[in-house]
């Protein structure tokens, strides 16, 4: 049975996640026999309508890639010529801009830089729309600037209300040939037997129609509304700001003409608009174009348009268009159509109800055939068979009812419906545990990981990182507590102080601002944020430093390079480089040290060693480390690249970033439900060992290595090493996409990555299940990622793992509840019909039991939290068959049971319960009806 269920579902499988087209039509297919359509389809992804809207949305993609060609081409012939001649409308003018909104979005939208220029440059425009790019645009006139550039919202369809839910629950196929059977039966009934006793049988089936509509349609409405909500928060995206002077940030919603936003690597760019100043800003506009290619986003090319992605570096740009008047505007309207795609439980359990159907269609027909023949043989054996009377044609109209009740109930078209409930409670209550599953397959999947690749950063330690320790001059230093520390205490000289002063503020992208009240808050990084407030406890003023300096070019941090360098030309003269970073990196780079008297000495082997020693000492200790360093140039440097060598080494940092409360405790969870953990992560080797130790994921020192060691592996190797791979440290984020491969490949293990950075995306793309960290993790990763994990926190990530695993289970309860019912109204009603001319259960019995089990089974079973038990059993591995034995077992075993005891009380029942009278058969019915609704509520 097991096999040939099996073999029989082949063809219902579909990815957990990019699923093939071709993969999501060929089971629609195989389902059109037995299929009602409305109801298996229910919260399924509709194709032609998504793949509409694919073409439509490819379309619109495919003309902005031509204009941005044509526009390209075009700029080179074309000269400025005199001044625009347009009048401003009165609206505008009074509102004290000096630019219309069209002619605003057009020239960023069609990269027009003539008319850029005639407008006066991005300076020009920032005058025309009245905002000074330091201070920003000022909360009293948002207002204004919403009524006469619009909002930065799209336009949706309108949501659907309760009455369409119910309207779609009543198409059903087989409720409207009950609704007609009902009908025919109250007429048939009033005309036979009057009013009101003929309108019973109808008005029962009536009553129970109504009943199923509306418990689907409230089901659904509720299931549509909740999915808003999850789309709302999806779309709960924040960029920072200058406003009213004060960098902060703003919901994207919130956005008018005229902001100034910052952008760094992984934002999405919110609006369209123009680049004020940058460093190395690279755009992603493959979202927005179909173009793979990065585009440079310099002063001659400063258009930077609305939904496109940062690749790297960071700059600041002002707003020119918003909402509906950007590209990306258009693009919106037409995503999301069509639905999600549906989950590969769901396709399986559509591949369970078809089979059943057809031997319930068999059953449904056999059982009409049989009712119809002994009826029309005990007619013909009375010599009646010409005298046909209005009772005999309601006989027969009663027995086709009953064939069609037992396929409604036969064919478990509640099955793939029940996935859904289920996914969507465990999704609901995950949002409310700080997880948000961005689609239903994710749970689905997160409850057969059978290992998780974790960062280290934030989601195992706490995020709050402080600067613990520091060797400077060869000395070490503990920094403990808020106290300011001075240069005497530090035991440094005043230029060496100066300088790192310098090294500290300089070389950020982090920012000190001044909140409401005045008081000093850090914008930026975690690792960053601890650097500057290390800087603040110096006594150092990141303003006063920064005005003193002209920054030249900035090498932004990226998790490739790991590390970040500034050139910035000195008030006294000359020409510095600074450059911060990995420790062993920064160091390679070095070539001088500034020793115990400030003096700067060449770096001798034994200097390595013995600071090798030290970077090593606090890694040991579970410290994040950093090298500064920096190195004066002369003016004939090139202004445009920052060296990469030579050096001069002044600091290492130790940061302190706690292990989380609560990470050992889901560790231990972990390995006890069968889950390895692995630590991937870009700090350093020891710094990762003492945290994985921390944490219980490290058992043995030889299981961690280096990310470029693992990339230099063969297959081979790398086959004999994974599975003893408990720590890779110093990983690029495309060592983390090499092992998941490998892990999933070589091994069918269903990983689970979690990511925050840009690089990580691919990584997050790929793996069984992708999460993302909703506080620290970039635009571009949650958008790649299956879960956002919003407090960043391991400990989430295991709940989600149970969850998963508690809607399998669940979803197995229910399918042995419904087969079980299945087998034995099929049987029963089959058999008595076979036997004894009747069914004992009649159609709105049989309506009843189906909406029982349809819907308030399905809420029953499929929606129970899940309990500490599911977390103690290895994971269900991949491809294992969803019907298990012990299951085939206990549906066989419980089926025989009520067989047995509805058999007797039909057969035998009259006797055992002394039932007489004219109403003893009705009687009986009634008693195995119970009998039978009883059985099934006992059930688990
Ligand atoms: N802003 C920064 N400037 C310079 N170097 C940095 C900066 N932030 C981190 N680093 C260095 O880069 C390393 C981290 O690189 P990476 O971003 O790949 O790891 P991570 O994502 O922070 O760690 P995890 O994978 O554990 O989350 C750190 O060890 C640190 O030495
Ligand atoms: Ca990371």
């Amino acid at each position: 049975m097991d096999k040939l269920l099996n073999l029989n579902l082949k063809e219902f499988e579909v990815e957990p996640k990019h699923s093939s087209e071709a993969a999501l039509r060929r089971w629609r297919k195989l389902v059109t026999i037995v299929k009602n359509p409305r109801r298996r389809f229910r919260m399924i992804a509709n194709l032609d309508k998504r793949s509409e809207a694919e073409q439509q949305k490819l379309k619109i993609k495919e003309k902005i890639r031509v204009a941005l060609i044509v526009q390209k081409a075009a700029l080179q012939f074309i000269d400025a010529a005199g001044p625009p001649e347009y009048k401003l409308t009165n609206e505008v003018r009074e509102a004290n801009f000096g630019i219309e909104p069209d002619e605003l979005a057009s020239i960023v939208h069609g990269h027009d830089i003539k008319r850029l220029r005639l407008h006066g440059g991005v300076e020009g425009i920032a005058r025309k729309v009245a905002v000074s790019p330091d201070e920003g645009v000022y909360s009293d006139n948002i207002s204004t600037r919403q009524k006469i550039y619009g909002l930065n919202c799209y336009t949706e369809k309108p949501p659907r209300t309760f009455w369409m839910f119910v309207w779609d629950a009543l198409q059903d196929l087989t409720l409207i040939v009950l609704m007609v059977c009902a009908v025919i039966s109250i007429g048939v009934g009033l005309a036979t037997e009057g009013w009101p006793k003929g309108m019973y049988d109808g008005s029962g089936i009536l009553l129970s129609i109504i009943l199923v509509v509306l418990v689907t349609a409230i089901s659904d409405y509720r299931q549509s509304l909740q999915f808003r909500e999850l789309d709302r928060e999806k779309k709960k995206i924040y960029v920072q700001v200058t406003r009213d002077g004060r960098r902060q940030k703003v919901s994207i919603y919130d956005l008018v003409v005229g902001d100034v936003v910052h952008l760094s690597i992984g934002d999405q760019v919110p609006a369209d608009g123009l680049l004020i100043s940058g460093y190395s800003l690279q755009i992603d506009e493959s979202t927005l174009s179909g173009e793979i290619d990065p585009v440079d986003i310099y002063e001659q090319h400063p258009f930077l348009l609305s939904g496109t992605k940062v690749r790297d570096g960071s700059g600041k740009m002002l707003v020119t268009a918003v909402g509906m008047r950007t590209e990306w505007g258009k693009l919106m309207e037409t995503l999301n159509e069509g639905g999600e795609d549906e989950t590969p439980l769901q396709v399986k359990l559509n591949g369970v109800a078809t089979i059943i159907g057809k031997i319930g269609l068999t059953f449904a027909v056999l059982t009409f055939v049989v009712l119809a023949v002994r009826f029309l043989v005990e007619k013909a054996l009375q010599n009646e068979f010409t005298n046909w009377s209005s009772t005999d044609a309601l006989t027969l109209l009663n027995y086709f009812a009953i064939a069609v009740t037992i396929i409604v109930v036969a064919v478990p078209e509640g099955l793939p419906l029940a996935v859904t409930l289920s996914l969507a409670f465990a999704m609901k209550q995950l949002m409310a545990e700080r997880a948000l599953v961005r689609h239903l397959s994710a749970c689905e999947t997160m409850g057969s990981v059978s290992c998780i690749c974790t960062d280290k950063t934030g989601t195992l330690t706490t995020n709050h990182m402080v600067v613990n320790r520091i060797w400077i001059c060869e000395k070490i230093k503990d920094i403990s507590g808020n106290e300011s520390k001075n240069l005497d205490e530090l035991e440094i000289s005043e230029g060496v102080f100066s300088v790192l002063l310098r090294a500290i503020f300089l070389n950020s992208s982090a920012e000190v601002v001044k909140d409401e009240k005045g008081k000093n808050s850090i914008l930026g990084t975690p690792t960053e944020t601890a650097l500057l407030e290390f800087g603040l406890l110096l006594g150092g003023d990141h303003d006063a430093q920064r005005r003193q300096v002209k920054i030249l070019k900035v090498e932004p941090f990226n998790s490739c390079r790991k590390k970040m360098s500034v050139l910035v030309a000195l008030p006294e003269g000359g020409i510095r480089a600074f450059c911060k970073g990995a420790s062993e990196i920064v160091l390679s780079m070095c070539d001088k040290v500034a020793d115990y008297s400030g003096e700067l000495v060449p770096l001798s082997e034994e200097r390595v060693r013995n600071i090798t020693d030290v970077i090593n000492g606090f890694a040991s200790e579970a410290l994040r480390t950093l090298c500064l360093a920096f190195k004066d140039v002369d003016d004939t440097y090139p202004k445009n690249s920052i060296p990469e060598s030579g050096y001069t080494l002044m600091a290492v940092v130790g940061i302190k970033d706690p292990v989380r409360p609560g990470v050992k405790e889901a560790v231990q969870t972990c390995l006890a439900a069968g889950i390895t953990v692995r630590m991937v992560t870009g700090d350093n080797i020891y710094t990762a060992k003492a945290i994985a130790k921390e944490c219980g994921i490290l058992t043995a020192d030889e299981n961690a290595i280096q990310g470029p060691e693992f990339s230099r592996k063969s297959l081979d190797e790398m086959r004999d090493i994974i599975p003893n791979i408990q720590v890779m440290a110093r990983s690029k984020p495309m060592d983390k996409l090499n092992l998941v491969n490998q892990l999933r490949n070589m091994f069918g293990e269903v990983v689970a990555v979690t990511g925050d950075g840009t690089n990580d995306a691919p990584a997050l793309h790929q793996s069984d299940i992708g999460l993302a960290m909703g506080v620290a993790g970039t635009e571009v990763a949650k958008e790649n990622a299956d879960v956002i994990v919003m407090d960043d926190n391991f400990a989430t990530i295991v709940n989600v793992a149970k969850w998963g695993r508690a809607v399998y289970i669940n979803i197995q309860k229910f399918v042995q509840f419904q087969l079980t019912v299945n087998v034995v109204a099929l049987v029963i009603n089959f058999v008595s019909a076979c036997i004894s001319g009747s069914a004992p259960l009649t159609a709105v019995q049989l309506l009843w039991v189906n909406m029982i089990m349809d819907t308030l089974g399905a809420l029953a079973l499929a929606t129970e939290p899940p309990n500490d038990a599911l977390m103690k059993r290895p994971p269900v591995p991949r491809g294992a068959s969803f019907i298990t034995k012990p299951m085939w077992r206990n549906i066989i075993g419980q089926s025989i049971y009520q067989l047995i005891v509805l058999g007797v009380l039909k057969f035998d029942g009259k006797q055992l319960l002394r039932l007489t009278g004219s109403d003893a058969t009705s009687v009986l019915n009634t008693v195995i009806f119970n009998s039978f609704v009883f059985c099934q509520l006992n059930m688990d």
